[in-house]
């Protein structure tokens, strides 16, 4: 990863956020210092996108959070804005900045049961933020839902109240927001399922915090973006031939069952794999014959005929499940495929397989010379490692890539990638035409194209998920899983055609 352009990308839980905030303080910003200057992002922000409102209500809580809200509500006050600010909780047990931003503002504190929403044309909510420590109920909970039942856009300070910075989850009632101004850097809450959906737009503002603050964090979670790992992304050298772009060897469902495995095939051809061959049954070859050309066709009936065929040193990558099925025959072939320690991106019935394992699976994961990637949707996570839905998506991801020694891509719209050694990824361009049928097939393909021509796994995986993203941003809504070869074609020309665009 390089390390300069990587940092533009991190995440910070609520809690490294504390940090970051008390390294701040330690190197000469005081809190408040940082507190008036969150105030004044969301300022910026509230004037730059509802430059017309009039009268508007920030509701405030009992931390910093609603520290920022008396900060805000001052300076929107001395534009000439009618503002209303409601606390909730009582003044005096307010302690430190949050104190101190109270007593700065000049107005009134509108008792909540009188509270104008009505009244108002844009709602600030200033109620819980990082520090957010349990699910909202009783007069928060009843407070948002008025907040949320009223017609004015809400602008949340840091985090919707109610939604966890860490997980993206919400145990209790939570602020339905428009937008989300955040401080330094985004949280994992922004961005995971369901959080992303309560937040609206996201933007992160300086408040002062200096770049060094990371350095001490050693924070291994990134949105994925192109800086992540365009260093390692293939460039192809004019010296090159199809070998040194590598051999991928995709395993073909029966004769019924062609189509997924196909897709994966095309896919990795077209992201670069110097060769690609399909290999399975006569019957299955048969029907692939009649739809592909440049990708080749290696009879495979048997286990043991897969095992002849890879005696083959030049067959380095090693794709399967989709289209496999889950009959013995199936099962005997992941076994192969694990013993010959291949590059292996395993996906679909070769990830139930695994599940039905009763446990050497992850021990012949982990004896592998580099780690497979594994591709599980939600359903098939669970079934490989159990529910582990207490913690956040990253943690699971992390957890199960700790356990089974290999890269997990654990997918959905806010896909996690995750490595053994605690990085991870959340990737947020994917648009909602993606979840089509084969779409996933055609991911694993990618990916696969991408491991053939050397790139490292995990970088391979972070490159994979966002070229996907990418191909259908590209194609938009109405898009089949068939389309995405062409959508991947353009988005390599554009972005990693030579042209510096990326
Ligand atoms: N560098 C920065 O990011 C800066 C952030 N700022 C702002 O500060 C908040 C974080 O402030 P903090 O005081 O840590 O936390 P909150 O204001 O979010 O909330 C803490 C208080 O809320 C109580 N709480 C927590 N959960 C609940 C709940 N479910 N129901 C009721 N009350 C709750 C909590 O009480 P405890 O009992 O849990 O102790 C606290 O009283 C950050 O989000 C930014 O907006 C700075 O202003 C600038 C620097
Ligand atoms: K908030």
């Amino acid at each position: 990863m390089t390390q300069a352009t990587a940092l533009a990308h991190i995440l910070l839980t609520p809690e490294e956020m504390g940090k970051a905030d008390q390294y701040a303080i330690q190197h000469g910003t005081p809190g408040y210092t940082l507190m008036l200057a969150a105030g004044e992002r969301i300022l910026e922000y509230t004037l730059r996108t509802h430059p017309l409102s009039k009268t508007i209500g920030v509701l405030c809580g009992p931390g910093n959070n609603g520290g920022d809200g008396f900060v805000v509500a001052k300076r929107l006050r001395s534009l000439g804005k009618k503002v209303h600010v409601g606390l909730l909780g009582d003044p005096s047990k307010l302690t430190g900045d949050a104190a101190k931003a109270f007593s700065d503002w000049p107005g009134k504190i509108t008792p909540l049961e009188a509270f104008p929403f009505d009244n108002c044309d844009l709602l600030i909510d200033a109620l819980f933020g990082a520090g957010l420590s349990r699910g909202l109920e009783g007069t928060a909970a009843e407070l948002v839902g008025r907040m949320n039942a009223a017609s004015a856009p809400i602008i949340a300070v840091d985090l919707p109240s109610g939604l966890s910075g860490r997980t993206g989850k919400a145990e209790g009632a939570v602020v339905q927001a428009t937008a989300s101004v955040t401080f330094f850097r985004k949280k994992p809450g922004h961005l995971l399922l369901p959080g992303r959906e309560f937040c609206g737009d996201v933007i992160v503002g300086d408040i002062g915090i200096p770049q060094t603050a990371l350095t001490q964090l050693e924070a291994q979670l990134h949105e994925n973006h192109p800086d992540l790992w365009r260093a390692e992304f293939p460039s192809p050298s004019l010296t090159g031939h199809k070998y040194s772009k590598g051999h991928a060897l995709i395993l073909s469902g029966s004769e019924f069952a062609t189509g997924a495995s196909r897709l994966t095939a095309k896919a990795a051809l077209r992201t670069g794999a110097g060769l690609v061959s399909l290999c399975g049954s006569a019957d299955a070859l048969r029907i692939h014959a009649a739809h592909v050309t440049a990708i080749m066709l290696r009879p495979a009936e048997t286990a043991s005929d897969l095992k002849d065929l890879l005696d083959d040193a030049r067959l380095t990558t090693l794709a399967l499940g989709p289209g496999l099925g889950t009959s013995t025959d199936a099962d005997e072939k992941l076994t192969i495929a694990l013993r010959a320690d291949r590059r292996l991106i395993l996906d679909a019935d070769a990830l139930t397989l695994l599940s039905q394992r009763e446990d050497a699976s992850f021990a012949a994961l982990k004896a592998l010379n580099e780690p497979a990637i594994l591709t599980p949707h939600a359903g098939e996570f669970k079934r490989l490692f159990g529910d582990m839905s207490e913690t956040s998506k990253v943690e699971e991801a992390l957890e199960a890539a700790r356990q089974s020694g290999a890269i997990i891509v654990y997918k959905g719209a806010d896909t996690v990638i995750a490595a053994p050694d605690g990085r991870a990824v959340i990737n947020t361009n994917a648009p909602p035409c993606l979840a089509t049928a084969g779409s996933g097939d055609t991911l694993t393909g990618i990916i696969t194209g991408l491991r053939s021509q050397d790139m490292p796994a995990f970088e391979a995986a972070c490159a994979g998920v966002w070229l996907h993203g990418e191909a259908a941003n590209v194609l938009g809504p109405g898009l089949t899983a068939d389309d995405l070869e062409d959508g991947l074609k353009i988005v390599l020309k554009k972005r990693f055609g030579g042209s510096g665009e990326t």
